[in-house]
């Protein structure tokens, strides 16, 4: 059933940031200014584009992204450190995350510090943010380990130095949807006045779930990132979260999918990381029918077995010949190719293209299917 949601869902692509920390992924600037001005055309709201504390050749990349002009609002990734953040400014950047480890086990055994110090440092970058008229959003890394009640805590001194929304990290992506439901229903309830953001990772296959999970349970803004590229297993992929809010929950987030293809092998192809055939939403053979009864259904409807228009992400309807085809797909692949075949021809033709395909361990190309045909004549004539 579609759910209302009183306010737009921002969609805050980090392909530019998290997406890039994939390990051994690196963007040229020309590359990220092709991603950036692809996804600004796609009418994504949000770019988290960079981590000026990196230094001068990231620095100029963010720059040059600043210099684009688009439309989409171009956010950093900074450290709750005011030097971070004056790196952010130094690059003309107006909106920042501002990031603290907020889980005890972060605090004590990654930073060494305690709960006070994180206090005391959010108090300070907030304070320096703010003084300088920026956009905040507080990020939580590793928010899911976290107690609730000192993550409330924070968040009630974040509205009241004026932050802008706070950032949900599932760091280590450990949580289910329920629980992910159950977290930031109860911070939001806590503490309305601020929005959330859900950042969410992949490492158990349920980043996307995880991330419709927070919007369902109040999160205003989701992070994503194309071919859920990111940290180990990845983000909830740009394609998968625009096309569950629409297809699952009925909400649309306003985006131009029609270039979901595009971008999605663009970017594959500039992070060296192929998206495989398969991947939901942008796979090439994510609406390739093999299957007798599936390719029936198809051809007699495409809604029996397609939840939507593959043409509403750029991909085509492929009807493959193998090892599990029927009769009906078939004669449609026959057709395609310009043959038309009696019922007892395609019965003939199918146990030998099955065969073909179980051998060759691959779909049959239009060349196969016609070999097969003119060899298979005198049985056909039979037939
Ligand atoms: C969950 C995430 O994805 S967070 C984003 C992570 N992204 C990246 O790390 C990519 C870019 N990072 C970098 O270029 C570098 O790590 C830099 C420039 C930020 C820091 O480089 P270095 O000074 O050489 O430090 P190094 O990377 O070895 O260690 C990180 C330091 O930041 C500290 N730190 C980590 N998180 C925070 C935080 N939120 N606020 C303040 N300090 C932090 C660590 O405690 C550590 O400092 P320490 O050595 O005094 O304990
Ligand atoms: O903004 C933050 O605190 C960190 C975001 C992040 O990349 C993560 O927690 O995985």
């Amino acid at each position: 059933m579609p759910i209302i949601c009183a306010e737009p869902i921002i969609i805050d692509d980090t392909t530019l940031r998290d997406g890039e920390q994939t390990a051994g992924v690196a963007f040229s600037r020309k590359e990220k200014i092709a991603i950036a001005r692809m996804l600004d055309a796609m009418g994504v709201h949000e770019l988290e584009c960079g981590i000026p504390a990196m230094g001068d050749e990231e620095c100029g990349s963010i720059r040059a992204l600043v210099e684009l002009g688009l439309n989409a609002r171009l956010i950093t990734w900074n450290r709750a450190l005011v030097g971070d953040i004056r790196a952010s400014i130094a690059c003309g950047i107006t909106s920042v995350d501002i990031s603290l480890s907020v889980s005890d086990i972060m605090i004590r055994n990654k930073l060494g510090k305690n709960r006070a110090w994180v206090r005391e440092q959010l108090k300070q970058a907030l304070g320096f943010a703010k003084e300088n008229g920026l956009y905040v959003s507080v990020g939580g890394e590793d928010a899911s380990r976290a107690d609730l009640t000192f993550l409330a805590e924070l968040m009630d001194l974040a509205v009241t130095m004026g932050a802008d929304r706070f950032r949900f990290c599932d760091t280590l992506g450990i949580l289910d949807p329920f629980t992910m439901f159950e977290k930031v229903r109860a911070l939001h309830g806590a503490v309305p006045s601020l929005p959330i953001e859900v950042h969410t990772h992949n490492d158990l296959g349920m980043a996307t779930a995880n991330a419709i999970a927070g919007i369902k349970a109040g999160a205003r803004f989701v992070n994503t990132t194309v071919n859920g590229l990111g940290e180990r297993a990845g983000n909830a992929a740009l394609e998968e979260v625009v096309m569950a809010l629409k297809v699952a929950c009925g909400i649309d987030p306003g985006i131009d999918t029609h270039r979901f293809r595009e971008i999605s092998r663009y970017v594959g192809r500039a992070s060296h990381r192929p998206v495989p055939a398969w991947k939901a939403i942008v796979g090439e053979r994510a609406f390739a029918h093999e299957s007798g009864i599936h390719a029936d259904g198809v051809i007699k409807n495409p809604k029996n077995y397609e939840g939507f228009d593959p043409g509403e992400v750029g991909l085509t309807r492929q009807m493959v010949v193998g090892k599990h085809s029927g009769t009906s797909g078939l004669i449609e692949r026959y057709r395609a190719v310009g043959i038309t075949l009696t019922g007892d021809e395609a019965v003939l033709l199918l146990v030998r293209a099955r065969n073909m395909a179980g051998d060759r361990k691959r779909p049959l190309t239009d060349a196969d299917l016609m070999r097969l045909y003119e060899t298979s004549s005198s049985s056909l004539a039979a037939a």
